[in-house]
């Protein structure tokens, strides 16, 4: 046998990198911009980041070795510096918020920006914005969202917080009761924020318990950043696996605070000076604010996931492994059938929710037009469909960012492959702006409101509000349900339709079940997602056809990517459709082959691109910060140099050799010794 050539695997791994962006059919310029929402906005990321990229505090490689107390004042150092390009710069909200976006850090200010600000702009006061907005607005005071407590978070109705109008001096006093009723994981509470948006069950003079109400309470001194006389407030200390160390989750109680009467966040409720309520057009026109933040994880989510798929792709494209070919070269780890049908679906759900996003966004905006002039007829709706969208794309994201991580072996549990950190931060959004579990009940509730007006006929079909658009399948005038054949898997607009079927039927199903009927334990997830995904479907449906606007061979690999998320969202939901009677066994082989062996043939399809479109969402090296993810390839030099930044190898004997690890070698040995002679003289 000829011997082997000895080959430069860091070559090797720069060789395949190059190899499969040549193979790529796609301009990666074309998708980008596609992605981004247009040239234009691409330019703006890549003009931010050429600025943050310069500057040392902005350096991401470091941050690991960091201890919780030393990133807590790096993220806040980075907030001030942030701060000074804005102004240097002279950068809009939108630069602003796009330059924040793109450090990916978790710093507090993301808090003040997201949470605070919105409810200012939704629930402001004339009087309230008049004293404050400047302030906000500039940042002259830092803000946060006070509404958890110790005792409860769900269950808002009874939170303990009370705010009891004093009509003499036409103030509101803020009162902690109870331990209970203790603010908790509060963001930017811990240390930073000056004034909170706090939830607080409002008293009427008369004792009458109005329920939760908005109050903006100043916190700290602005002289010297001390807790105002009254409160107690501090850091509730690390989270789960170290994760968001940089962000002070905090917890605050209030003894008797008072607050001028004008605090009340009241555009839509208001108590007069006398202490008379005055009602909400809705009741949900509160909920404005969250809305914000739940339509901005949709696309949120889509770059999370991107960053995951783009890292783990480019690692398995370079990794080999597997037994030498003729040329002496093991098998790239992406080729493998179990690591493309782990990582292109998840490449398939970063471009869907990207695109999502852009739709979701639109719509609040319309809706907040509305409510802008008290028109709240789209709040319910938009409501529900947000509930269902933050429980899908969070629960994804999680679960995707995981998958990817271990599709990278042993090397994807190193912090320096980027992925332990982008899961860590990423997982409380399952729990945070809603926990999923409840909201899945907020859809399900919705969903069958629908669906009893539709089977009574009371709400015409052609009135459905676009995201419930599938239960105009449950008219009694309308069309059966669809046969599935092996074509199904083949036409868009055939699985959009399952999975609408879908939905309708067990959204049907369930609304008929009688009062005291048995529902198991799982229904609200199941229909919730099947909701949601109805929903999706049809928009990632119409996503394709409007692809027509790309270049051809663009238009394919999007189109493909497209097509590939339908296929494994119907795969995941295959129980439901045999649930429903969708699909039947028949006795003639397994009903759901086709569609597998679909999947695998579009993976196939997609596999040629999956660097081209990875390239396309546009991460720098600085922005992915993953030793695994580096666009040109050279994954292992990448590791190894960031392992010499390690601080531990910096001496050669540790410092624990002495006081500890001698001490116990020596014993060892001395025992060792001891017994070695004893064994001599046997
Ligand atoms: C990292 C992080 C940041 C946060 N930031 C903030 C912040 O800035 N401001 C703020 O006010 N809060 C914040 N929170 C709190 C967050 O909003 C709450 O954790 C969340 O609302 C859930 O409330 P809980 O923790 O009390 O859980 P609970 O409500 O006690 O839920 C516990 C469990 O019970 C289940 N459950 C509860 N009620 C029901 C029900 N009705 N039906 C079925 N199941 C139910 C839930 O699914 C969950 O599994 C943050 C939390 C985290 C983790």
């Amino acid at each position: 046998m000829a011997p082997r050539q000895k080959m430069d695997i860091n070559q090797q791994t720069a060789t395949d990198m190059k190899a499969a962006r040549s193979r790529t059919s796609i301009s990666v310029q074309t998708v980008r911009n596609y992605l981004y929402g247009g040239q234009e906005v691409w330019d703006l990321h890549e003009r931010l980041e050429k600025i943050l990229v310069q500057e040392s505090l902005f350096d991401k490689q470091h941050r690991d070795f960091l201890g919780r107390t030393d990133q807590f004042i790096r993220a806040a150092a980075i907030i001030n510096r942030l701060d000074e390009l804005r102004r240097m710069h002279n950068w809009s909200e939108e630069e602003y918020t796009t330059a924040s976006t793109l450090l990916s850090e978790t710093i507090s200010t993301t808090l003040h920006d997201r949470a605070f600000q919105p409810v200012f702009l939704g629930q402001g006061s004339p009087a309230l914005m008049e004293s404050y907005w400047d302030l906000v607005h500039e940042k002259g005071i830092q803000g946060c969202y006070l509404q958890t407590e110790l005792g409860h978070g769900t269950n808002v109705a009874s939170l303990e917080t009370t705010s009891t109008y004093i009509p003499e001096t036409q103030e509101f006093e803020i009162n902690s009761p109870s331990l209970t009723s203790t603010k908790w994981w509060v963001g930017a509470l811990g240390k930073s924020a000056t004034h909170g948006a706090v939830q607080a069950k409002l008293i009427l003079p008369d004792g009458k318990d109005m329920g939760p109400h908005l109050f903006l309470v100043q916190l700290r001194s602005l002289e010297d950043h001390k807790p105002l006389r009254g409160i107690t407030v501090g850091d509730i200390g690390p989270k789960a696996s170290g994760g968001m160390a940089a962000q002070d989750q905090g917890f605050a109680r209030f003894d008797h605070v008072r607050v001028p009467r004008t605090n009340m966040f009241s555009k839509f409720a208001e108590v007069t000076t006398e202490g008379s309520y005055i009602q909400p057009p809705h009741a949900k026109l509160s909920y404005g604010g969250m809305m914000y933040i739940r339509a901005t994880m949709i696309p949120g989510a889509g770059w999370t996931i991107a960053k995951a798929a783009t890292v783990a792709i480019r690692y398995t494209t370079v990794r080999r492994q597997g037994e030498p070919d003729a040329k002496g070269l093991e098998r790239q780890v992406l080729t493998y059938p179990s690591t493309y049908y782990r990582l292109l679906p998840i490449l398939s759900r970063a471009f869907v929710f990207i695109e999502l996003g852009r739709y979701t966004i639109k719509a609040l905006t319309q809706m907040q037009q509305r409510l802008a002039s008290r028109d709240t007829s789209l709040l319910p709706e938009m409501h529900a469909l947000l509930c269902g969208l933050k429980v899908f794309v969070t629960t994804h994201g999680i679960i995707d960012i995981e998958t990817a991580r271990r599709s990278m072996g042993g090397h994807g549990y190193s912090a320096f492959a980027g992925l332990g950190r982008l899961y860590i931060e990423y997982l409380p959004s399952a729990t945070f702006e809603g926990d999923n579990f409840v909201l899945d009940g907020q859809v399900v509730r919705a969903a069958t409101k629908l669906c009893k007006a539709v089977l009574s006929s009371a709400l015409v079909v052609s009135k459905l509000p676009l995201p419930s658009a599938y239960l105009r399948l449950l008219s009694t005038t309308g069309e059966a349900p669809p046969q599935v054949t092996a074509s199904t898997w083949h036409d868009v607009q055939s699985v959009v339709l399952l999975l609408e079927w879908r939905a309708a039927l067990m959204v049907k199903n369930f609304t008929q079940t009688p009062a005291n009927g048995d529902v198991d334990a799982s229904v609200n997830q199941r229909l919730a997602k099947a909701v949601t995904e109805a929903f999706i479907a049809a928009q990632v449906g119409e996503m394709i056809n409007n692809l027509a606007n790309l270049p051809s061979e663009d238009a394919k690999a999007v189109g493909c990517l497209y097509k590939l998320y339908l296929l494994t969202c119907a795969e995941s939901a295959l129980v439901d459709l045999l649930s429903v009677g969708l699909i039947r066994h028949t006795g003639a082989g397994d009903p759901t082959q086709d569609l597998r062996s679909a999947v695998k043939a579009l993976c196939i399809e997609v596999l040629p691109n999956a660097i081209g479109l990875t390239d396309a969402f546009g991460f720098s090296d600085w922005s992915l910060d993953s030793a695994l993810g580096v666009f040109d390839g050279r994954v292992y030099e990448a590791l190894w140099q960031r392992v010499q930044m390690e601080p531990m190898n910096k001496d050669e004997v540790t410092p624990a050799y002495a006081p500890y690890i001698r001490p116990l070698l020596q014993r060892g040995q001395a025992a060792a010794q001891q017994k070695m002679k004893l064994d001599s003289k046997l």
